[in-house]
């Protein structure tokens, strides 16, 4: 079976509009890009582009590949300060002149749409979740959608990024599967690989995962964003090998990729919704 996550992410994103317009709010987001990266300019127009689609007002702030940490932290506190943003997204990677961690850690938690601040990653860790990363958690929703079993079940998840890797493993782990977390020092990736009923792979390395590292049946998630020797776009797996062997597995593209988008817009209406909780303790 093919895991259609564009369906699925299309169906969210229907549903959501729907429920935005009932709720009577107006969300906004606001993503800030460092840098001309194509592929990041990409995915930023794309984010744009669903806000629209289902009723989020949205603005944009771009600045210099040269800008200084000291500057993003400014767009930042000011974003953090503003009452007409709920949510704020900072697109990665940041030009290696701007500090990372300090970014992560200068959004304001409840505007912390991607869930990167470690507020919200230590809250998705101790199984009371705020914002979860967008990828991961629109795996989930994939799951859900399904109906593919979990709990009890052995998950793994090749990657500990703090986007995707880490998460993803939290994420499954609260949804009661037994989780195994592979990267690049793991000493027999393959026979890990191979006990999953749920294989995701977050590595980046087109052709990583074949069939020899696959369990009949299981469940292949597929978040590498590759390109094959012909240039076009890619995943982890194999999947002309792959999908034979596996029960379910997601395509590359028309996966993971419209989940993250997905998810991003469930997470700024949510941010919107908190907003509308004047204590903390509602969280
Ligand atoms: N702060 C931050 N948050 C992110 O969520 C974030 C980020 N930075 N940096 C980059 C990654 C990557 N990402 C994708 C989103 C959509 C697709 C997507 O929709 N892809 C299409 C294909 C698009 C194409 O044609 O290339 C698909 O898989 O079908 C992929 C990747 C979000 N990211």
């Amino acid at each position: 079976m093919i895991l259609d996550g564009k369906a699925v992410s299309e169906k969210r994103l229907e549903l959501l509009k729907e429920m935005i317009e009932e709720s009577g709010l107006y969300p906004r987001l606001a993503t800030v890009i460092v840098g001309e990266d194509p592929a990041s300019q990409m995915y930023v127009r794309m984010k744009h582009r669903a806000c629209e689609r289902v009723g989020i007002g949205s603005i944009r702030i771009d600045l210099p590949a040269d800008a200084s940490t000291e500057r993003v932290l400014e767009v930042i506190v000011k974003l953090n300060n503003d009452p007409d943003i709920n949510g704020i997204l900072v697109q990665m990677p940041l030009p290696p002149g701007v500090d990372t961690g300090r970014v992560i850690n200068a959004v304001a938690p409840n505007k912390d749409v991607d869930g990167f601040h470690p507020c919200n990653i230590g809250r998705l860790f101790s199984g009371d979740p705020l914002f979860a990363p967008c990828t991961p958690q629109g795996i989930m929703t994939i799951l859900e959608e399904y109906r593919i079993p979990i709990a009890g079940k052995h998950a793994v998840v090749i990657g500990r990024s703090i986007d995707v890797g880490r998460p993803m493993a939290a994420l499954l782990l609260n949804a009661d599967a037994t989780v195994t977390i592979c990267h690049s020092k793991t000493g027999d990736l393959k026979e890990e690989a191979r006990r999953a009923d749920i294989l995701v792979s977050a590595v980046g390395k087109a052709k990583f995962v074949g069939p020899d590292m696959v369990k009949e049946g299981a469940a292949v998630i597929d978040v590498g964003i590759n390109h094959d020797e012909d240039g076009k776009l890619c995943g982890d797996v194999d999947f002309e090998a792959v999908k034979d062997v596996a029960g379910a597995i997601t395509p590359v593209p028309g996966g993971v990729g419209p989940m993250t988008i997905a998810t991003l817009m469930e997470n700024t209406f949510k941010a919107a919704r908190l907003e509308t909780c004047n204590s903390i303790t509602a969280w």
